[in-house]
Parts: structure tokens; C-alpha cells; sequence
């Protein structure tokens, strides 16, 4: 048995615009996915760690590595087409039974707590998520105009999503669905329960230039 994490950071992260993929950033001068990979390998250093980066960015990544002199072992695999395709080619890697969790590399908030609840709760309930309260004010929109929902019955929904092995190999075997946003959506599609469990409300996406102000908080 054993555990694995993907982080996924694969995609074009158009809505951050710039020259640098958003997952090479600095913030308060350290990369944004040496500092996702850092979380989980001090959460558990026996973790095997396994990036997923876009083919072409993959010497830059290297180089970066050796500039900043950051040496936790990890593979890397390919990005594909969409988040769904970038997971399933990190889950190639994945070799033995055990856990899998799958983790946006744009998320270096993640806590400890997290991370180890996730883990410790999937061994359990082989499907678990982090999720937090909406804390605003939601409405639906509609054709003749908007009404407010109870906000009450809703979650957003974080990673580290965490499965057994073989679970999330069997739901990423199925057909891709535009429907799949995340890996939980992959799994129920296939017919599994998913759990959730708390997440921490700094575990943000870093999705837009406002996103990078404030993680400079945060770090
Ligand atoms: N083909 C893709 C698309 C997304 N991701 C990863 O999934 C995570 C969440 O996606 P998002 O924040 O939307 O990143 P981008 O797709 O890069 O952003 P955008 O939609 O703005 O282009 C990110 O770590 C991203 O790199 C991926 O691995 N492969
Ligand atoms: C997986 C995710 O981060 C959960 O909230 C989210 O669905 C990713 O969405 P994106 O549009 O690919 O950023």
C-alpha cells in the first residue's frame, strides 16, 4: 500500500494572463508549486509526489528547480487537454493500491489539517472532499431575472480530493464529460458516494491577479 499525490498544473491559467504560467509565480519569492509540493511533503514525507505540467514547460520547471535549489523527488507527467485529461495522465503513474489524492498545484494554502484529514478520512470512506461555507449572499439566475437560494445548502468545493487507487482508476476510465469540473463529479459519474469533510478557507485557487495580492498575505 501507498499514498500518492497528484498535483495537477497542466492548464493555460488564462484568466491570470502574463508571460510566467501561474504555478511558476513568486510569491514572497518562492514559486507557486514549490510551495504546493512542500505542503504535502511535509504533511508526509512518504507521500509520493507526481506533477502534472503542460510537455513544453517542463525544462523551464527543471531549470527552475536547480535555480532555486529545490530537490523533493517527484515524477512528472504530461499535461493533457483539459484537467480531466491532466489527471488521468498523472494516474498512469500511479502503480499500487493505496490512496490518491489529486491537488491543483495553484493551491499552496492548503493546511496541514487538511490534508491529513483527507488522507486519514479516504482510508475510511474511500471518496472524501474538502469543502467550505458560502459566506455570501447566492443567487440563481434565471430567465426572467434572479432569486436568492438558501446558501446554507451549498459548498465550495477545494482540493486535495483524496480516493482509493483503485476507485479513481476506475472512474477515470470512463469517457470525458464536460460536466467533470473536479475528480469528485469523475467518481459520482461512475456510480461512487462522495464525502465531505471540511476544508480551510485559505486554501484559494490562485485564478486571477487579485488571487496573487493576496497570497502575498497568506505566505
Ligand atoms: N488542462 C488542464 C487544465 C487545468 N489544469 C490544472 O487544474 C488546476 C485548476 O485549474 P485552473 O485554475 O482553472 O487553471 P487553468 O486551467 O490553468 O486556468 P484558466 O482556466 O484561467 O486558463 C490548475 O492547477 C491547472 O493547472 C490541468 O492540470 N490541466
Ligand atoms: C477542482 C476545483 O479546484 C474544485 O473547486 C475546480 O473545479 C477547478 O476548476 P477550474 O475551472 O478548472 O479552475
Amino acid at each position: 500500500m501507498k499514498n500518492y499525490v497528484i498535483v495537477v498544473a497542466g492548464g493555460k491559467g488564462l484568466r491570470m494572463g502574463g508571460d510566467i504560467p501561474k504555478q511558476f509565480l513568486p510569491v514572497k519569492g518562492k514559486p507557486v508549486l514549490m510551495r504546493t509540493l512542500e505542503a504535502f511533503h511535509a504533511c508526509d514525507a512518504q507521500l509520493e509526489l507526481i506533477l502534472v505540467l503542460p510537455a513544453d514547460q517542463q525544462a523551464y520547471w527543471k531549470e527552475l528547480c536547480s535555480t532555486c535549489h529545490f530537490t523533493l523527488p517527484h515524477r512528472i507527467a504530461d499535461g493533457g487537454e483539459t484537467r480531466f485529461h491532466s489527471v488521468r495522465n498523472g494516474l498512469a503513474l500511479v502503480d499500487e493500491e493505496g490512496l490518491v489524492g489529486v491537488h491543483d498545484g495553484v493551491r499552496p494554502f492548503v493546511s496541514q489539517e487538511v490534508i491529513r484529514n483527507c488522507y486519514r478520512e479516504a482510508a475510511q470512506k474511500e471518496a472524501v472532499i474538502p469543502v467550505v461555507e458560502v459566506v455570501e449572499t447566492l443567487r440563481r439566475l434565471e430567465e426572467s431575472g434572479s432569486e436568492t437560494v438558501p446558501r446554507s445548502s451549498y459548498r465550495l468545493v477545494q482540493t486535495p480530493q483524496v480516493f482509493t487507487v483503485s476507485l479513481l482508476k476506475q472512474a477515470y476510465a470512463q469517457p470525458y464529460s464536460p460536466m467533470f469540473t473536479d475528480d469528485a463529479s469523475v467518481v459520482e459519474a461512475a456510480g461512487h458516494a462522495v464525502h465531505l469533510i471540511p476544508g480551510n478557507r485559505e486554501n484559494i485557487k490562485l485564478t486571477t491577479p487579485f488571487d496573487l495580492k493576496v497570497a502575498e498575505v497568506l505566505a
